[in-house]
Formats: structure tokens, C-alpha cells, sequence
């Protein structure tokens, strides 16, 4: 037990000075707090999570320069969405499975932040597609080639 508290003064983002509140949240307030400190925290520890907010940012940037429909912001958000939720799963399970096996092996730790893992790289595997799908109109009209079905339905009706 002693190890657990070291670790939690020692934890990478959380100030040492951090009062240790084990209890439910007395306000609105406070939970709001500790919900973005979560997020933080997140940001700080893990270098996938500030790779992937990166890619969010560029993405989001090319978005803008190919002025995207809103249909196509909304697959955008949701392919941004799923990694960005991953990533947190992966660190919940993590962190919850180093909780309990205190740095000791065991193949169920394994199986579960592998699979963890896993469930990130199917995530960006989806993000690829779907952008892919999204955005390759976009950067073939920009060389004045017309891709999608309905554009080149509606060129044929003129
Ligand atoms: N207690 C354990 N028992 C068995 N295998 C473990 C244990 N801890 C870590 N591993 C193995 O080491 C790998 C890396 O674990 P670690 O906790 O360091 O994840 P990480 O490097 O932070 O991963 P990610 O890049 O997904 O955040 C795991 O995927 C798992 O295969």
C-alpha cells in the first residue's frame, strides 16, 4: 500500500502538493475541475495523445483549406472522435491494470493492455479510411479531377 501512495506523489502531471480527495465531488464545480485535470493529465503522460491531437490540429487545418462540407466535418469529427476516445480507454486500462498487479507480470496484464492497444491501432486504422473517403474529392478537384459519382452525374446533365 505504502508503493501505491509514493506512486500517486510521484505520478508524471499530478502536483505534489495536490490534496488527496478519495471522497465524492461536493460541486458541480469541482467534478468540472477534475474532469479537465483527467484530461490534462492524459495530455502530459501520453505521448500518443499529444501525437494524435497534432494530427487533429493539421487535419482540421486541411479541412478549412478545402473548405469541407458540413456532412463530411461531421465523418471528420467522429474519425478524430474514435481515436481521441481510444487513446483514453487504452490509458484507463493501463493504468487500472498497473494499479492491481503493481509492476509484476502477469499474462492478463499483457492481454489487456495489449488488446488495449490493439483497439487504438483499429481506431486510427478507421480514421485512415475515413479520411481517405473524405478528403480525396477534396485534393482531386484540386488538380481538376471530378471523382465523386454525383459531381460527375450532375456534369453529364449539363
Ligand atoms: N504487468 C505486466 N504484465 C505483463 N505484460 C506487461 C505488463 N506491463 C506491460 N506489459 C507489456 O508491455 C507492453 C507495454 O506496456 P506499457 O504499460 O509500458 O504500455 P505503453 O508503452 O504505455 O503502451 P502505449 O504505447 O499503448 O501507451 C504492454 O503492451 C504489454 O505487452
Amino acid at each position: 500500500m505504502a508503493s501505491r501512495d509514493n506512486e500517486q506523489t510521484e505520478l508524471e502531471g499530478l502536483p505534489a502538493h495536490e490534496k488527496r480527495q478519495t471522497v465524492r465531488n461536493s460541486s458541480f464545480f469541482k467534478a468540472m475541475r477534475n474532469s479537465l485535470n483527467g484530461i490534462w493529465l492524459i495530455l502530459v503522460r501520453e505521448r500518443n495523445m499529444r501525437i494524435h491531437v497534432v494530427l487533429a490540429f493539421f487535419i482540421l487545418v486541411a479541412g478549412l483549406h478545402y473548405g469541407l462540407y458540413r456532412a463530411d466535418w461531421l465523418w471528420v469529427t467522429m474519425a478524430i472522435f474514435i481515436v481521441v476516445f481510444s487513446e483514453f480507454l487504452n490509458t484507463i486500462i493501463e493504468a487500472v491494470v498497473d494499479l492491481v498487479v503493481e509492476k509484476k507480470y502477469h499474462p492478463l496484464a499483457k492481454l489487456a493492455k495489449d488488446v488495449a492497444a490493439g483497439a487504438v491501432l483499429v481506431a486510427v486504422g478507421v480514421e485512415i479510411i475515413i479520411l481517405l473517403l473524405i478528403f480525396q474529392p477534396y485534393v482531386w478537384r484540386q488538380f481538376g479531377i471530378v471523382t465523386n459519382f454525383s459531381d460527375l452525374l450532375h456534369q453529364f446533365q449539363q
